[in-house]
This record gives structure tokens, C-alpha cells and sequence, in this order.
């Protein structure tokens, strides 16, 4: 069985996020994706309302292999510890840590990362503005990464777009809904409540 885990510190989840999760989907047996908090961001929102919306994001995917699950159980600051949870979930199984290739850059200073990549493969997937360079996936194989790239682009899209410009194409209508039901994120420019 070959599970996707995919992390993510939703703040806020994005259309971005969606069409990555719903790419695995179509190529995963299951996709486990959870909501994190990450030692080197700092959040804005608190961690239940980010769970709530990665919530509304996947009920959102129309997937007919039904196997995205939010695993929110999962979820840890390493991701290391992410994976020792996940292995007592699923025995049996292959493990795929995804990241968008902004990600690559950052890889190195995760927590025994060494440790991470010897125990599952590693899928990268494309974002605009974030090339793959090969400097930094060599820096990631010499670390142990058995690295795959997607054949697949993410959105041109991100959390801090919409934090920062108030960049609502980056959202998903049931997300926006959330979002001004609870008040959430005043500061950015279209909420002009700050
Ligand atoms: N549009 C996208 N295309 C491909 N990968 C993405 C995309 N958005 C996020 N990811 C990946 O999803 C994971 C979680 O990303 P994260 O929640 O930090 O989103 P983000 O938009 O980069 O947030 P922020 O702008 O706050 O840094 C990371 O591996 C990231 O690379
Ligand atoms: O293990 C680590 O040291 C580590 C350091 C930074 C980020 N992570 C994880 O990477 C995932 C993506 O984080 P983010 O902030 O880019 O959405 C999320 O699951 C984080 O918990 C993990």
C-alpha cells in the first residue's frame, strides 16, 4: 500500500493545496494530510481553525477512490515523529513525503532529516515561482532523499498571497466562507477590519 503524507500549515489551506491533494489522490492508495504547526513559521491563526478549514478544503474534492483522509492525529512539529505515528497506522506501507519545491531549500534543517528521508521516498512537486534547481536536490540526495519529481505543476498560488495582498483567487469558496463566519485573518487587505 503506497500512502501519501502531506503536511501542511494551512494558514489558510489553499486552492493550491486542493489540486496537489487531489493530484495524490489519483496516485496514491491513500493520501494522509494533516494540519501542522512549523518550528520555522511563525502562524497566525490558531491550530483548530487551520484543522477546520483543511477540513472543508478535502470535503470539497470530488476523489472516486475516496482516500484522502485528514489525519490529524499525525500531526507534530517534526515530521519525523509524523512518521513513527503513521507507521503504527499503516504496518504495511510505503511512505511518500510530499513537498513543493519551495520546500527543497528548507529540507536540510528539518529535525534528523537524515533519519526522515532514509525511511520513506520523497515526491516534489513543482511550484511556479520555485524552480527545481539541482544544486538543491543533490543536496537532498546526498542527505539520503530518494527523490521523485511530479509530473504535475502546482497552482500559482499561496497562503501568504492571500495574508499578505488579500489574494482571494488563492481560496476556495468554502475557506472564504470560514474565514469571515469566524472572523479570522482581519489584517489582510480585503477584510479591512484591522
Ligand atoms: N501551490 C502549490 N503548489 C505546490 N505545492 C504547494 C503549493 N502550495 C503549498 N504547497 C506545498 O504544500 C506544503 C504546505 O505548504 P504551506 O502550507 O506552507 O503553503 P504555502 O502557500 O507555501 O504557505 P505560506 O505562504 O504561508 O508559506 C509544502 O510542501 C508546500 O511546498
Ligand atoms: O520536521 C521538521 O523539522 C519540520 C520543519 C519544518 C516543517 N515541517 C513540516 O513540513 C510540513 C509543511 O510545513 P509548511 O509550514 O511548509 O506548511 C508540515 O507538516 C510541517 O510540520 C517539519
Amino acid at each position: 500500500m503506497k500512502v501519501a503524507l502531506f503536511g501542511t500549515s494551512a494558514d489558510p489551506p489553499t486552492a493550491g493545496h486542493q489540486a496537489v491533494i487531489r493530484w495524490l489522490s489519483d496516485h496514491f492508495d491513500w493520501v494522509a494530510v494533516w494540519a501542522a504547526n512549523n518550528p520555522l513559521k511563525s502562524h497566525q491563526t490558531p491550530l483548530e481553525h487551520r484543522v477546520a478549514m483543511l477540513h472543508l478544503l478535502i470535503l470539497d474534492i470530488d476523489s472516486s477512490k475516496h482516500n484522502i483522509g485528514l489525519e490529524q492525529e499525525l500531526s507534530h512539529l517534526r515530521t519525523l515523529e509524523t512518521l513513527e505515528k503513521a507507521k503504527k497506522c499503516w504496518s504495511e506501507a510505503e511512505f511518500t513525503l510530499v513537498v513543493g519545491s519551495d520546500l527543497l531549500t528548507q529540507l536540510p534543517r528539518w529535525y534528523h532529516i537524515e533519519d526522515l528521508l532514509q525511511q520513506v521516498q520523497l515526491l516534489v512537486i513543482p511550484r511556479p515561482r520555485y524552480a527545481i534547481d539541482e544544486s538543491n536536490l543533490d543536496i537532498v540526495q546526498k542527505l539520503g532523499g530518494k527523490v521523485t519529481v511530479a509530473n504535475f505543476i502546482g497552482l500559482d498560488v499561496s497562503s501568504t498571497a492571500y495574508r499578505k495582498n488579500g489574494d482571494l483567487s488563492a481560496l476556495t469558496p468554502l475557506v472564504v466562507d470560514y474565514i469571515n463566519k469566524e472572523h479570522l485573518y482581519k489584517c489582510v487587505p480585503e477584510n479591512l477590519i484591522c
